[in-house]
């Protein structure tokens, strides 16, 4: 089997008695789009939030690449490629669509840009910017509409090219269909279809159409432990999973 990306090994992190992921051990293949699913509050945020550098794990480690980040930052593992979303949209409201990726993009390039208006003229950042949105599909009408203009699932949208605009080795997306209609939903999916084997993905997700149909692989945590971890069809038939988590309604 091929190395893993991303191997994240017995993680616990603990919120006074609450055992927020507890002994979790997962891990991500070269360009698998990996879901992991589980109830509310089974610690899916918070395990993104550990392998990002945001939350320090009580115990247990994280390899990225093959190189233990446990304790580097979050910049550092920003600069090592990792990306992520949020659930809820980290975006300057007040800037066009374009400026934010373009933002990114400057961030990125780190202090080789002095002011950020003359660097937004510069084809050095407009040029990644663009190539981010076209991505992940949003229209080029929309680029230069103010955030706060911009539909639910265009800032969705919007959040993926940002998290795109640093040409990232490996992106953890938290819940991208969260709050969308029916029809951004099936948007979204297909976008992430068209990340799909281009990039290494971990996929926190409550829309099962979605995981269903995009996943190689899911994980299913329960209380902060990797109950399951396996294909689709292998996890759609698990007596434990259907059990512990997808009713018969939820499984597809
Ligand atoms: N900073 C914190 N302090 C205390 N408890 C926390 C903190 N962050 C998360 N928790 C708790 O840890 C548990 C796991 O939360 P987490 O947000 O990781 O779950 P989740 O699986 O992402 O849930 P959801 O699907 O609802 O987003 C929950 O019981 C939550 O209340």
């Amino acid at each position: 089997m091929a190395e893993p990306v991303l191997s994240v090994q017995h993680l616990v992190k603990r919120f006074g008695g609450l055992t927020a992921t507890d002994d979790l051990s997962i891990e991500v293949l070269p360009g698998e789009l990996h879901a992991l699913i589980g109830p509310n509050g089974a610690g899916k945020t918070t395990a993104i939030g550990q392998i990002m550098g945001e939350i320090a794990p009580d115990s247990g480690r994280i390899l990225f690449m093959g190189a233990e980040i446990t304790r580097l930052s979050t910049p550092a593992r920003v600069r090592r490629g990792l990306s992520r979303t949020f659930q809820i949209t980290q975006l300057l409201e007040d800037d066009t669509a374009e400026d934010n990726v373009a933002l990114a993009v400057q961030a990125h390039a780190g202090h080789s840009f002095r002011f950020w208006r003359d660097a937004f003229r510069d084809a050095r950042l407009r040029g990644p910017a663009r190539a981010a949105l076209e991505r992940v599909g949003l229209p080029e009408a929309r680029w230069g509409l103010a955030v706060a203009d911009l539909s639910h699932g265009e800032r969705k949208q919007l959040e993926l090219a940002v998290a795109l605009a640093g040409e990232p080795r490996m992106l953890l997306l938290d819940e991208p269909m969260a709050g969308l209609g029916a029809s951004e939903s099936l948007r979204m999916t297909e976008v992430l279809r068209g990340l799909k084997g281009r990039i290494p993905i971990l996929l926190v997700e409550h829309d099962m159409d979605a995981v269903f149909s995009l996943a190689d692989r899911i994980s299913v945590l329960v209380y902060g432990h990797c109950i399951a971890s396996g294909t689709p069809e292998t996890i759609r038939h698990d007596p434990t999973v259907r059990a512990a988590y997808l009713s018969e309604e939820e499984a597809v």
